[in-house]
């Protein structure tokens, strides 16, 4: 019988697949620990919060939260049945990935372009989307594990609340109006369940490629560590606090704010003992919406330094072909030829 294109169902793999050896110069190298940055989202002072939360962003582009008020049970039993789903046989995860025709529910290993591309990443994932309305997508969504609708529902409710509340912040840090991100801007989300299983050799592969997401932010809880931000040209591991959810900018947010914030560079390494999960939100605007530098960042002094362009034209390009960012740029910026 042929090897399952599942990494999460390979039994006793002793080692690294050809099709999943990186190249000598994609390999990882070394990493270091450094302090990541932490909002505590219950701080009283909201004027000092939205400055924190700015000058982070503009430093780091991604921090952890604490104190968010989402309930610690609701995360762990997303984790347990995002889990019990991976562990399930690929048949069983591709029949209940199946059930929507609009194909919301997508279940892939690596990319979802696994059949094209040269070289695989370890891991699987479950794509969740939520756009035009969660309710109702949800009903074609995996009846198995048992409670999975329910429980993705709950998280994805709870994520949409959570992510305003994190734009809102981020808005009045910037001089943003409060509501900016509130409409069509974020309408759009979609999850993902990463699922990466004990690799025999870590220094060959990679979980995820470096890239930032071509989203407005991403907000992340993962299990353990084994993600890395790269700034100024060192990768750093980010080791989850407890409980802690990981936001980062993404491409749209660093249009919208005309440069001033980055869409943060990260990657996925793998490890020989522990599987490793995590949970990624992504908040994305409706395909019609215009992405453009924001009036308030534009003056004479400050030109737009990126292009106007529908969201779903964004999107495509920047999901095509997995850029780096100076690729990206080529695409989105004005200082780059096209
Ligand atoms: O698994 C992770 O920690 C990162 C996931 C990620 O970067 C993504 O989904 O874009
Ligand atoms: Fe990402």
């Amino acid at each position: 019988m042929s090897q399952t294109k599942f990494v999460s169902n390979w039994k006793g793999i002793g080692s690294v697949p050809e099709t999943y050896v990186c190249p000598p110069e994609k390999r990882v190298g070394v990493s270091v620990k450094k302090k990541i940055p932490v909002i505590d989202l219950a701080t009283e002072d909201r004027d000092l919060l939205s400055k924190k939360v700015l000058d982070v962003s503009q430093e780091f582009g991604f921090f952890q939260v604490i104190n968010h008020g989402v309930s610690k049970a609701l995360v762990e039993e997303t984790m347990r049945v995002s889990r019990e789903f991976h562990a399930m046989s690929s048949e069983d995860k591709e029949m209940e990935c199946s059930k929507d025709p609009n194909k919301s529910c997508l279940i892939y290993s690596s990319t979802p372009n696994y059949e094209k591309e040269e070289l695989h990443l370890w891991k699987d994932s479950l794509r969740l989307i939520c756009y035009p309305n969660l309710n109702k997508n949800v009903q074609f969504w995996p009846q198995n594990p048992p409670k999975f609708r329910e429980v993705m529902e709950a998280y994805l409710v709870v994520m949409k609340k959570f992510s305003l509340e994190i734009l809102e912040v981020l808005s009045e840090g910037l001089g943003l109006e409060k509501e900016y991100f509130s409409g069509g801007m974020s309408n759009n989300p979609e999850f993902l369940v990463h699922h990466y299983p004990p690799c025999p050799n870590p220094s060959l592969t990679l979980g995820l490629n470096k890239h930032a997401d071509p989203t407005v932010i991403t907000i992340l809880f993962q299990d353990v560590n084994g993600l890395q931000f790269l700034k100024d040209g060192e990768w750093i591991d980010v080791d989850p606090l407890p409980d802690a959810f990981l936001v980062n900018l993404g491409y749209v947010f660093e249009v919208i704010s005309n440069g001033k914030m980055k869409a943060a560079e990260h990657r996925v390494v793998t490890n020989t003992t522990t599987s490793r999960q995590s949970l990624a939100y992504g908040v994305y605007p409706e395909n019609n919406m215009t992405i453009e530098p924001s009036k308030c960042f534009i003056n004479e002094a400050n030109p737009p330094h990126y292009r106007t362009l529908e969201f779903k034209d964004f999107v495509n390009k920047l999901r095509s072909k997995h850029p780096d960012r100076e690729m990206a740029m080529k695409f989105i910026s004005f200082n780059q030829p096209y």
